[in-house]
């Protein structure tokens, strides 16, 4: 897979190229490729944004630099399908599900948004010639993309195959089984008084899996019940409804 991003502030993108996303760009697992976004403008001030038409605070970036941006970074489309990724708070949201569709993608261009966002021609313009997903990582505002681009390139390349060590781990990811994790434990067996569950330690494996569910159970009904209501009927069997 080959992600590009463009910005204004590449250094944001920096982590990219440390740790397990380091190690799967050095084992030619992933390319990464980070484009300042004003090496498109000609103007002296290298201008991205401008003022809003119809008033309102703040700026938005301008449609013509992100154009011949994109065009260079994406180049024609139909020898290289590519997936373009606009992180916004008014986007849809981002989720594992989303992240395995992405893992399919042969590229995928991230445009990080600051200010007020980028004029909306460019999505327009670029969703007539290839997929193009406005997507938010959660109902708050941040300052630009960048950081969003940071999560989503996480969330996508350690599912790749290859990345993660343990292979299970992506599979049993929290969200998979359309639960929350439950909690999890290692040595010292006791530690400030607090011990670990015996039934972790009993050799019952049968009776782990059970407690573990019923903890993931518990925990999604406490603190995520919207996802227990978006369970299929056949989720749960007679046991999960007892917990
Ligand atoms: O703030 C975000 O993206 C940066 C951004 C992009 C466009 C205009 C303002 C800010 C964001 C929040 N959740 N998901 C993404």
């Amino acid at each position: 897979m080959r992600i590009d991003v463009v910005t204004i502030f590449p250094s944001y993108l920096a982590p990219l190229r440390e740790a397990l996303l380091g190690r799967a760009i050095d084992r030619g697992l992933i390319e990464v490729a980070v484009h300042d976004l004003r090496d498109w403008t000609h103007d002296v001030h290298q201008a991205v944004d401008d003022s809003p038409y119809g008033g309102g605070p703040g700026m938005v970036m301008k449609p013509q630099v992100w154009g011949e941006a994109l065009d260079s970074v994406i180049g024609p489309v139909i020898d290289s399908p590519a997936r373009l990724v606009v992180p916004t708070p008014a986007g849809r949201p981002f989720t594992q599900q989303l992240a395995h569709e992405w893992t399919s993608a042969e590229r995928l261009v991230f445009a990080c948004g600051r200010y007020e966002g980028i004029d909306q021609r460019v999505v327009d313009h670029y969703a007539q010639r290839m997929p193009v997903d406005e997507v938010s990582i959660g109902d708050y505002v941040l300052v630009g993309g960048e950081v969003a681009v940071l999560v989503m390139v996480e969330a996508v390349v350690r599912l790749l195959p290859g990345v993660l060590g343990n292979p299970r781990s992506a599979a049993e990811d929290s969200f998979s089984d359309g639960l929350l994790e439950g909690p999890a434990y290692t040595r010292p067996e006791v530690w400030r008084d607090l011990p670990v569950p015996p039934v972790l330690r009993s050799g019952d494996h049968a009776a782990v899996d059970r407690w573990r569910r019923d903890r993931a159970l518990e925990r999604t009904a406490r603190l995520r019940p919207d996802l227990l209501a978006a369970l299929p009927p056949d989720a749960l069997d007679e046991a999960d409804r007892a917990v």
